[in-house]
Parts: structure tokens; sequence; C-alpha cells
């Protein structure tokens, strides 16, 4: 929406509420920017990020981008896709699989244009009440056997399962699904008294809703535990890229060499013998490497499958600081050749690879 100062906001979607994993990547893709000059002419769009209750309503707003009246046309969203410990965020899938050009798609206008890696660490928190001298019960002398009802996304309890199967036997704690791990602190905070509840989530949300830490690091592992996320728009909406330019021309991988990932979505024969060989032969002939491959649930029919490849030109690179030109073309030709070997095929976006490889590791 263009303000007074002649900016224009760039209006960003993630999954609330504030402190959730999804915030803290989405500030790191867009973060606050600073507004105007000493002159006080205008020199960055600034950035407002927009909690979202779910994922299909941050799908739901950036489809309705380019066409409707609302008072917030959102820009872009940034969602969390697939967990280096706990694998793909199956409900983000679900959704993607809706997206791409396509009169059938619920979502035909969304495309992805970035990623983003965050380090993902785990805390336990309680409210501050149990282990307080003031509260009705006195402070409970134990809080973590005291616990009887944990909250968390359900993406984490897959991250977490040692310290969860070492300190929580199913039978004595119950394990309650919420929208987030933020959303998960905001209950435990909003528990009158204390009740014996714990969340599970970041340091930033038990920080912004005053909790007691009881455990820090407690997914499996620390090292490494990492939420890979996408960055979405509206192909259809026009918006001034400079926000997202930034973000990638200051990114780690912006100092080595740019590859470019693009992700397709197919379905394909289920009768045919040889059909999904046949269809990935083609990445092969077009020198495209596959960076990924996953499938979900057709949803058209039992045991029918829609297959997610990401893939990287690795050769016939003309014009490597392009992100549009820089497989364009190979990239053209070899979606013409796999439509010959596919029921549908759906092309969700071309971005810069944010992987950054470990010395040595040529693939
Ligand atoms: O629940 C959150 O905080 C999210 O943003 C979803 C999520 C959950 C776990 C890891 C990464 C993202």
């Amino acid at each position: 929406m263009p303000r007074d100062d002649g900016a224009t906001a760039i209006n960003v979607a993630y999954l609330g509420p504030e402190a959730s994993f999804s915030h803290q990547a989405a500030i790191a893709v867009f973060p606050p920017r600073p507004t105007s000059s000493s002159s006080g002419s205008s020199t960055n769009s600034p950035v407002t990020l927009h909690p979202l209750p779910t994922f299909p309503n941050i799908f739901s707003a950036i489809q309705a981008a380019s066409s409707t009246d609302d008072e917030i046309q959102y820009d872009y969203a940034v969602v969390p896709i697939e967990n280096s410990t706990n694998g793909s965020v199956v409900g983000v899938f679900d959704l993607f699989a809706q997206c791409g050009l396509d009169s059938s798609a619920p979502y035909p206008d969304i495309e992805v244009c970035a990623e983003y890696y965050l380090p993902v660490h785990h805390c336990l928190f309680i409210s501050p009440d149990l282990t307080s001298s003031t509260s009705d019960r006195g402070p409970v002398p134990d809080p973590v056997s005291a616990i009887r009802t944990l909250y968390t996304h359900p993406q984490v309890w897959g991250q977490c399962t040692r310290f969860l199967s070492s300190q929580f036997p199913p039978a004595k704690v119950e394990r309650i699904d919420v929208g987030s791990t933020s959303a998960a602190a905001q209950l435990v905070a909003r528990e009158s008294n204390g009740g014996l509840s714990a969340a599970i989530g970041s340091k930033l949300a038990g920080e912004k809703h005053k909790l007691t830490c009881l455990a820090e690091n407690i997914e499996d592992e620390p090292g490494s535990n990492t939420t890979r996320f996408l960055v979405v728009k509206n192909r259809k909406r026009k918006i001034s890229s400079d926000a997202l330019l930034s973000y990638l021309s200051s990114s780690p991988k912006a100092k080595g060499e740019v590859r470019n990932k693009s992700l397709i979505t197919f379905t394909i024969s289920h009768t045919k013998p040889g059909a999904l060989a046949d269809a990935l032969a083609v990445f092969k002939t077009y020198s495209f490497n596959l960076t990924s491959i996953d499938t979900r649930p057709s949803r058209m029919r039992n045991w029918q499958y829609v297959f997610f490849v990401e893939c990287e030109q690795t050769a016939d690179v003309t014009d490597s600081n392009d992100a549009a030109n820089f497989n364009g073309d190979g990239l053209k030709r070899m979606l013409a050749d796999l439509e010959r070997y596919t029921e549908s095929l759906r092309y969700l976006g071309t971005f810069e690879d944010q992987l950054l490889r470990e010395e040595g590791d040529t693939t």
C-alpha cells in the first residue's frame, strides 16, 4: 500500500503468534529496515510482518493478494517446508500440491521465490507460578515430574524424541498439538495459577511470555537441527523486489557460487511400468540434478501420489547472475519434455540455493 512518503510497504505473512520459529525466519529474510534517508526521501520499502493462525490462512492470503480490496495485500509469506531431523512439514506440502498454474488448483498464482535455513533449538517451559512460593500450591519441588500436559507444534515431537521419551512417559503425560510453538507458550502463560502443563518452543517464545525454562536444547540433534523455509509470493502481484534482493545479496551464500533450484510437482500413470523412471530420466537428459524428491497422497484417488521434485541445472548455464535467465531456457525445454511423461505437471518457481555445502562436498 503506498504511504504518505511514497514508499510502498511490504507485507509479509508468517505462522503466528509472534516468537514462532516462522517469525524468526521472517525476520531473518525481511529484517526491519530504515525507511528514509537524511534528506527525507524514502530509500527502502518498509516491511511489516503479520502473524496468521494457520498455513491455509497464509496460502489463501497470498492467493488473494492480486485480486482483493482487503486492507492488507500480502506480498510474501515465509513457511516451513522441512526439518533436518523430522522431515517434511506435511501440511505445507499438501498446500503446495494445490499451487501452480492450473485452473483446477486452489492457489494457482502462488510461486516460490526464495529459501532460508533456520537453526532450531527447543526449550521446555512452564509457568513461573509452578516454581513460585507465592502461588496457591507453593513451589512444586520437582516441576518436570509434575507436568501432566505438553503443548507444541506437531513438527516438534519428532525433533525431541530422546528427551521426551526419557522425561515424559506417554502413560502419565498427554501430548497436545497446537498451531505453533509460540501458541503453545501463550497457552501455558495464560493458564491460571500455573496448570501442570509445559510448552516446547523457542527461547524467544519463553522470554516473550515470561515463562520459566526447565531445559534448553532438548532436540535430538542440537548441533544441526535446522528447518528450511520457503518464501512465496503471488506471481500476478507487482512488488518492489528490493526487500527480497537485500536478503539475497546479504545471505552467506551470496559470497559463494550461485545455484538456482526449481520446484516442480507432477503426477504420473500408476499402471504403466517405468512411468516414474521415464519422468526422472528427463531431468538427467537436460542435466538437472535432483536435490530433493518427496510425495504426498494425491487426494484424487487412494494410493495415487503427487511427486515434488527440486532440481538444479548443472550444465548449459548462460547467465549466472540473473535468477530468471539462469536456467530459463534449459528449464523450459526440460519442462516441455517432462510434460510428455506426466499426467499433470506444475512449475512452482525458481530460487537461489542457500544451502552451504561442506568443504569437499561436490554434489
Ligand atoms: O511452531 C512454530 O514455531 C513454527 O513456526 C512451525 C515450526 C515448528 C517447528 C520447527 C520449525 C517451524
